[in-house]
């Protein structure tokens, strides 16, 4: 990608807390317009990745700009919009109140009918924030993450708690939010999540940027597919087949594993003619993501 483009970067960023390494040496670029998902295990590095950028904590090597200055100046902060795990809002504010507030912080700000429509609050504007159910209280937190038209957008898991239906229109704002030339950088466990909606997805382990890439691209790098049929072949011998690397039964539904996954189709429809119902899908990014850590702490065991 174009270096002109990057508008904030970890440059071998090492971050501890007492003896704990929460950050070793990474590096990281955002560039302009882009979604980038940050994925990782549990306390992997990504909300330390983003605390740096939004100048919550300093960082003890290395260094973070964003827009090419210090993201504890306040030029660049007026430039971005934060949504964090906690956010400590005041119970008793109405929500109208709170998006008028956080609209007050900044030099152009977003009307507020806009972001109470984009983020589905608008029918929310009255009520107090402290009476709202988890789920709203965060689609309320992205209307403020909003406000100021940010040209940077950190979404730090925004959409635990949210039902199906909200998230998917948390996904269509946030689509609408980069279709117009804002970057997005999103932490989730929701791995369907990150498919759904990013352009590049950075793996983080340990500390470190352990895999980097399109979504397609980490997709491919697991050989995996799955097929998956209606058959009355017994799974106990299906899994003594060679190239076959592991079968589960329901039924008479089966899900083979393999990487040979003609050879595997081949062998079954002439084991089994009547065979129905059958699909060969590859390994999607949650199979590739389990590849990826997995190969790193491999990698570090053998360091
Ligand atoms: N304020 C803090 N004091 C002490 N240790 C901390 C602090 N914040 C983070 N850590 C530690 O730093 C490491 C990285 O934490 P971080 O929150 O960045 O991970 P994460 O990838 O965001 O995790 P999660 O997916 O659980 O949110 C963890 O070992 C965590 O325990």
């Amino acid at each position: 990608m174009n270096n002109d483009t990057r508008i904030a970067r970890l440059e071998h960023v090492g971050k501890r807390y007492g003896t704990v390494v929460a950050l070793d040496g990474i590096d990281l670029d955002i560039h302009r317009g882009e979604l980038l998902a940050l994925l990782g295990p549990n306390g992997a590095g990504k909300s330390t990745c983003i605390g740096l950028l939004l100048g919550l904590h300093r960082a003890d090597s290395g260094t973070a700009t964003l827009f090419g200055e210090d993201p504890q100046d306040i030029g660049p902060r007026r430039r971005i919009g934060v949504m964090l795990q906690a956010a400590n809002l005041p119970a008793t504010l109405k929500v109208g109140e709170l998006l008028r507030l956080t609209a007050s912080y900044y030099p152009d700000p977003r009307p507020l009918a806009e972001c109470a429509s984009l983020a589905g609050v608008a029918d929310l504007l009255g009520r107090r924030y402290g009476a709202l159910s988890g789920g709203q209280q965060r689609r309320v937190q992205f209307a403020m993450a909003m406000a100021g038209r940010p040209e940077i957008l950190f979404l730090d898991e925004p959409t635990v708690g949210m039902d199906i239906t909200a998230r998917q229109s948390l996904w269509a704002a946030i689509r609408q939010l980069v279709a117009g030339g804002c970057a997005v950088v999103l932490t989730t466990h929701y791995l369907e999540e990150a498919e759904a909606l990013a352009d590049r997805v950075c793996v983080i382990a340990k500390g470190k940027v352990v895999s980097e890439g399109s979504v397609d691209a980490l997709r491919a790098r697991v050989a995996l597919r799955r097929i998956r049929c209606l058959t009355s072949l017994d799974p106990g011998i299906v899994a003594g087949w060679p190239d076959v690397a592991s079968v589960e039964a329901r039924q008479d539904r089966l899900a083979i594993a393999t990487t040979q996954a003609e050879v595997v189709v081949r062998r079954l429809l002439h084991a089994d003619p009547s065979l129905s119902e059958l699909e060969v899908q590859r390994a999607g990014l949650a199979e590739a993501f389990t590849e990826i850590a997995r190969g790193a702490d491999a990698a570090q065991e053998a360091a």
